[in-house]
């Protein structure tokens, strides 16, 4: 059997899409938490001084989205041929864009810097929302499954499901002008073995 091993942060952040693939194929994994203290001695081990990391049989794999690629294309949930692939990786690079203009917000709001979270809301978070989440419901509006790409929950779904999740608990009315983006939000999370997952996985705040 493969030996997964799937090191990040005690936090969802960038690890959780990859560990949510685990749940959603059931698929076992070592899930290994690395505490802030013990980063510096790990970084210099890891391919490019960066988590996640993804080791499959001893061999690690760099970079969050080659991560979810990997696992989402070997569980099945990368789509159903090469045409809703490349746009499951329209999505996620779109979601890309939209998640650096986040960037100085999320800063602010992690606590890992300083800052006028109420300003940053209004000049960063605000105009970058009105750009993408429009998108993102009139996508879900003409694809009908309620899923971004195709009839079946994909990485990209997880992805943007897991920002959603997060913003809600930073902001509940965030998404209040997006009801398709709230029910999506909600749909993925509720797939059985997500919600399993979800129940059960260690808390954190983001
Ligand atoms: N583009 C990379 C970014 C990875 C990244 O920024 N990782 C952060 C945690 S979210 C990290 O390892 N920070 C610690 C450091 O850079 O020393 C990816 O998507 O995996």
């Amino acid at each position: 059997m493969v030996h997964y091993k799937l090191s990040y942060f005690p936090l969802r952040g960038l690890g959780e899409t990859a560990r949510q693939l685990f749940a959603l194929a059931n698929v076992d994994f070592e899930d290994d938490r690395v505490p802030r203290e013990q980063w510096p001695d790990f970084k210099p081990k890891t391919p490019f001084g960066q988590m996640p990391v993804l080791e499959v049989d001893g061999k690690a794999l760099a970079q969050s989205r080659a991560i979810y690629r990997y696992l989402a294309k070997k569980f099945g949930f990368a789509g159903k041929d090469d045409w809703e692939s490349a746009q499951i990786d329209a999505w996620a690079d779109q979601f890309a864009d939209y998640n650096n203009e986040l960037r100085p917000y999320f800063v602010v709001v992690a606590g890992f810097g300083q800052g006028d979270k109420e300003k940053l809301y209004a000049d960063v978070v605000e105009p970058a929302r009105e750009k993408f989440l429009p998108l993102v419901a009139k996508q879900l509006k003409e694809n009908g499954s309620g899923f971004l790409v195709g009839s079946k929950v994909s990485w990209v779904d997880l992805h943007l499901a897991g920002h959603i999740e997060t913003f809600l608990s930073f902001v509940p009315h965030f998404a209040d002008k997006y009801p398709e983006v709230v029910a999506h939000q909600k749909k993925v999370h509720a797939i059985p073995e997500l919600k399993k997952w979800i129940e059960k996985r260690p808390q954190s705040p983001f």
